[in-house]
């Protein structure tokens, strides 16, 4: 995932985005970015780091003008290399600059498909500058003459749900005409608006997260619609679209148990209380499969599984402590890139206090287990604390497939309950007793925070892909790019072969 943000407003909106993207930080830490625009002039800069080191004041100086995108980003296609930070600019039809959350499934076709047809060049392994040069050619296609109204950009918003398949969450701006957002037909990634009415008019604030605008003093409007477009001009109107044939919401659980922050609401379900939930679902699993009298302390792993920790503590009755410190300057160890320094980050960012293990058997609860890589390090440091016997929970079930949505665990090999019984996964880990959530009482954590809330984005817990178009030779392929760092390039793309390939179906 990554966290986005759009902003319409009257005055300047650098720091506005800056500080958005402060409050998305935990969504991608490995590069940020940040587009504006003057009149119909757009200024960008983008590089690999964290928001706080990407942006000196000199960067923020040459960041003018009242409306803007801004983007922080982990990877889940092509490579991190900084050409591949976001916003992404084209400069036909009108210049857009564009960022996205999300990943899609099908862009190295696109990608094929467009040199093909428009000789149009990708210079990036992104997926995201694909779905832009998408846009970019159905807003061509779309328009006659030199002016752009909403219906001609909602056409071409249709356009792209027709093409594109996977998860995009996006804001845009057209140089000139405005600011553009959408998500895909299921609303996989999150995206919500916000208004802020000032003496000079409307402002408004589009965001993955409504933690962004309630901590930039932005009233929440709403969650954009799955396959809805916002289309809000340079006199602040707005206008929005449906434009998915059949759209159906079913957004990611994997946001509900990791990704997004506990004081958001997505989709009208707050992430906190869901998490809440979970740990009370978890509760009734342990107090049918562990004896009473077997666990003498409750402890989170920090920081993602606290709610759900403290909530089972409470069901089971059972004592909370905090056994694991957290450095506060060690980042989301998940997002990392390479195992290696995922596993020596665990060390450097959490710490035990020794004399709240001695003798005792702790329950440690965690929101999930995907790599095996925390789970790992801290079941090893609760032993060598002192504890008696280490009993591991997680708030979620086992991460037995890809995603392929957002979420940057493509490979099958590298998920530790992937072709794993639990008690297998349990002694992989080294833990004396292993308890998963079920799936079916992690869909209903969610939808106890919003009964609207049916139907999930939940492949990595039971291997449906929503999007239909996910097959094993998929798979295996994604396996092959992702997992082995040489991305699939332009070379590959431009091959003899492939042209050779591409002449004949022409
Ligand atoms: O099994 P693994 O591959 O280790 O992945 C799962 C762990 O990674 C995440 O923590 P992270 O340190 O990223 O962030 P947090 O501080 O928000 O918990 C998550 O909360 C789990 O603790
Ligand atoms: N996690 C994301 O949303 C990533 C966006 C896009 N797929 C990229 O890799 O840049
Ligand atoms: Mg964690």
């Amino acid at each position: 995932m990554c966290g986005i943000v759009g902003v319409v407003s009257h005055s300047p909106v650098n720091q506005l985005i800056y500080d958005a993207l402060l409050l998305l930080q935990h969504r991608g830490q490995d590069a940020a970015g940040i587009a504006t625009s003057q009149g119909s002039t757009f200024s960008m800069h983008k590089a690999n780091g964290l928001v706080r080191d990407v942006f000196r004041t000199r960067n923020m100086r040459s960041l003018p003008g009242t409306m803007g995108i801004g983007q922080c980003r982990y990877p889940t296609a092509g490579s991190s290399s900084e050409e591949e930070a976001q916003p992404f600019y084209v400069n036909a039809p009108f210049g857009i600059v564009l960022a996205h959350n999300g990943n899609l499934t099908n862009w190295e076709q696109l990608k094929i498909e467009m040199f093909r047809n428009d000789r149009r060049h990708i210079n990036t392994t992104s997926d995201s500058e694909v779905l832009l040069n998408v846009l970019a050619h159905e807003i061509q296609q779309a328009t006659t003459g030199y002016s752009l109204d909403p219906s001609t950009v909602f056409q071409a918003v249709a356009s792209v749900h027709r093409r594109v398949r996977g998860s995009y969450a996006v804001v845009a701006q057209i140089a000139g005409y405005g600011m553009l957002a959408f998500r895909d037909p299921h609303g996989i990634r999150p995206l919500c608006i916000g208004i802020n009415e000032t003496p000079d008019g409307k402002e408004y604030l589009l965001a993955s997260e409504s933690v962004a605008l309630e901590g930039l003093g932005f009233r929440f409007l709403r969650d954009v619609a799955p396959g809805e477009a916002i289309f809000i001009d340079l006199d602040r109107n707005l206008y929005s679209q449906q434009c998915a044939e059949t759209p159906e919401l079913a957004p990611c659980a994997f946001e509900f148990v990791y990704l997004a922050r506990p004081d958001s609401v997505i989709d009208g379900a707050s992430v906190y209380h869901a998490r809440l939930k979970m740990g009370e679902y978890l509760a009734e699993k342990i107090r049918r499969e562990i004896p009473a009298g077997d666990i003498d302390v409750v402890m989170p792993i920090p920081d993602s599984s606290r709610p759900s920790a403290i909530e089972l503590a409470l069901k089971l009755n059972l004592d909370y402590r905090e056994g694991f410190i957290k450095n506060r300057y060690i980042g989301r160890t998940f997002l990392m890139p390479g195992q290696a320094i995922r596993r020596k980050s665990v060390r450097q960012k959490l710490n035990a206090i020794g004399s709240e293990f001695k003798g005792k058997s702790v329950l440690l609860v965690d929101d999930s287990i995907v790599r095996g890589t925390t789970s790992l390090e801290i079941v090893q440091m609760a032993r060598d604390s002192g504890a008696k016997r280490v009993i591991f929970a997680s708030a979620a079930p086992p991460v037995k497939y890809p995603n392929v949505y957002g979420i940057d665990m493509p490979t099958r090999g590298e998920l530790i309950a992937h072709g794993r019984t639990v008690e297998e996964v349990c002694r992989e880990i080294t833990a004396d007793r292993l308890v998963y959530q079920d799936l079916d009482a992690l869909k209903r954590s969610i939808s106890d925070a919003n009964p609207a809330l049916k139907d999930f984005e939940a492949s990595c817990f039971d291997g449906k892909y929503i999007t239909g178009d996910i097959s094993r030779d998929y798979l295996d392929h994604i396996e092959n790019v992702r997992g082995n760092p040489a991305p699939m390039n332009e070379d590959m793309v431009r091959s003899p072969l492939a042209l050779k390939k591409l002449a004949s179906v022409e």
